[in-house]
């Protein structure tokens, strides 16, 4: 089976960042690349990070009109992600859009409702509603435009796969048990989230900030 564990390398500094990913190699699928790394550190970091030959995921999130996200989309084939986000609120035509500008063998997700938002977050957006049927709502609209899968939390993965069995569902907001959520609030374990379907687990802090990353890491794989 392969490693779901995508790690987040979330640091200001490249050779911080390369040498997290040395550390816990052995232990993690790929690498989460996201827009603090990729704004600090442009296509130059993302080749660096990727010589060392795990698949990488870049965490862009676009959202902008379908013209300006397909241009986007194609700018970014040299770099040869293995997946690429963008936000499922964008509507129907930047998805599909977004999806046919896609390199063949890059995987493009939707992101449907932030991990680090509750139900009380959302209704202060304006929309009716539980992060549940909302969620539910863009992994459909995710799905009809011919997106590979979507962003979610564990709280929602399982009720996603029941309806879209060959889904690819990239689940971030994960704790083990025990540590500390931060700024995230719909949180599950690593397990939780593999068991209830989640094709990749994003981590990051859990490692990164951890005294010993490459234990840290080995700890969370050994669970799964
Ligand atoms: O809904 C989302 C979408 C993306 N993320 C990203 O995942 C990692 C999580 O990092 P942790 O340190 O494990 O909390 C981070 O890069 C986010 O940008 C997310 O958390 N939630």
């Amino acid at each position: 089976m392969t490693n779901p564990i995508y790690l987040a390398i979330d640091v200001p500094h490249l050779r911080d960042g390369l040498a997290l990913a040395e550390k816990a190699r052995a232990h993690i699928g790929g690498i989460k690349l996201g827009l603090e790394f990729f704004c600090a550190h442009g296509a130059h970091g993302v080749h660096m990070i990727g010589q060392l030959g795990l698949p990488i995921f870049l965490d862009l999130k676009l959202y902008d009109i379908p013209n300006t996200v397909a241009a986007a989309m194609q700018a970014i084939h040299v770099l040869e992600p293995a997946i690429v986000t963008v936000h499922a609120s964008g509507g129907r035509a930047m998805l599909e859009d977004a999806k046919a500008a896609a390199a063949e063998h890059t995987k493009v997700v939707g992101v449907t409702m932030l991990t680090s938002m509750d139900d009380r977050d959302l209704e202060r957006t304006g929309i009716k509603g539980t992060a549940h049927d909302h969620v539910m709502r863009l992994a459909e609209l995710s799905k009809d435009a011919g997106l590979d899968g979507i962003v979610c939390s564990g709280h929602e993965v399982k009720a996603v796969h029941k309806q879209w069995r060959d889904g690819f569902f990239v689940v971030p907001g994960l704790r083990p048990a025990g540590s500390a959520a931060g700024d995230q609030k719909r949180v599950v374990t690593p397990r939780q989230a593999r068991d209830d379907g989640a094709s990749v687990l994003v981590i990051g802090r859990p490692i990164s900030r951890a005294e010993d990353p490459a234990a840290a890491a080995r700890a969370i794989e050994g669970t799964l």
